[in-house]
């Protein structure tokens, strides 16, 4: 893969690739794991090419980028050339939230950015958020699949709830208003824990979800409130396996584990490192390429 960079003033970095149609899909999804919007745009009708961009995620570094790119490579057989761009981040994200539709997502929820107010759908609870330079819109299979399962799994009533890798805050706010718990919302990059606080406020969610700063289960916070009954983790595959110990060790006994940020075909994988752990699988969701598990810690798990 060939990298050329072209360098602007300030301060997010746009990634992007010029792809054939046939690889749009893959790209889009790869590049949207990373990234906190992706947007495509036909760049020659004719010859059918399109062009992939996203904001990258400042959580996210050049090991986590070149892995997305690989697994895209690897899916579309398309090996494409990356372009970096560093963006004015207010121009980018006040152009970016105009082109957010509200989204229905699972059953129970709707997803809208700041800039909208749509009319709230019987039985649905609307989720308003600024992604801002976080993950988290509601576009992405991955937050998606999540909130699905969070619907699946909310009639057990858990009540000590971790969003690790909050991103937006949006799957945070998401239990905090469907089971009406304190939800503990944490973030390795310091712009989605404060992008999260703002968002639970926007959503008069504040005073049920706490947002803190800090890398994954060293965090002391996240010490200091185990075990959970319920814990999301939308990271990607890798650091999911890494942290498959910490998981199961700070799961309470009975509690969820919904994962994400793994494609389809890395299921098999995750699985056998958090069953090596003791937990079982309950469900596998698949939104498009990206997969959702969702994992139980048994009641009988010897320490
Ligand atoms: C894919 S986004 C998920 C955001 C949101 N939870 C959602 O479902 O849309 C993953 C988030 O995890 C964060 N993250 C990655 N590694 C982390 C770690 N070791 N500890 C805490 N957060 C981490 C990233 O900064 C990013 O905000």
């Amino acid at each position: 893969m060939t990298v050329t960079r072209r360098r602007h003033a300030t301060d997010l970095e746009t990634i992007a690739v010029t792809v054939r149609e046939a690889s749009v899909e893959a790209y889009e999804s790869a590049i949207g794991m990373i990234c906190t919007t992706v947007g495509i745009f036909e760049v020659d009708e004719a010859e059918r090419f399109w062009r992939v961009e996203g904001v990258k995620d400042v959580g996210y570094g050049e090991d986590a980028l070149a892995s997305a790119l690989a697994i895209a490579a690897l899916t579309s057989g398309e090996d494409a050339t990356l372009e970096r761009t560093l963006t004015e981040t207010e121009g980018w994200l006040a152009r970016t939230y105009e082109s957010f539709p509200a989204q229905p997502v699972g059953e129970r929820f709707l997803v809208q950015g700041s800039h909208l107010d749509t009319a709230p759908e019987a039985g649905r609870i609307t989720i308003t958020l600024d992604a801002g330079v976080a993950f988290g819109s509601g576009e992405h299979g991955s937050t998606r699949g999540c909130l699905r399962a969070l619907e699946l799994i909310a009639h057990r009533k858990p009540r000590r709830i971790l969003d690790l890798g909050c991103g937006s805050g949006i799957l945070a706010m998401g239990a905090a208003a469907l089971l009406k718990r304190p939800v503990l919302a944490t973030d390795i990059d310091p712009w989605s824990v404060r992008v999260s606080a703002e968002n639970a406020v926007r959503n008069q969610l504040s005073r049920r979800v706490t947002c803190r700063l800090g890398n994954g289960w060293s965090t002391p916070a996240i010490r200091h409130a185990a075990p959970y009954d319920l814990v999301f983790a939308n990271i990607l595959a890798r650091p999911l396996c890494l942290m498959a110990h910490s998981l199961a060790a700070n799961l309470a006994p009975g509690g969820t584990a919904i994962l994400a940020g793994l494609l389809n075909k890395q299921v098999r994988m995750v699985l056998a490192a958090h069953r090596r752990q003791g937990l079982v699988l309950e469900k596998h969701l698949r939104e498009g390429d990206w997969g959702t598990l969702i994992l139980r810690k048994p009641y009988d798990r010897k320490p």
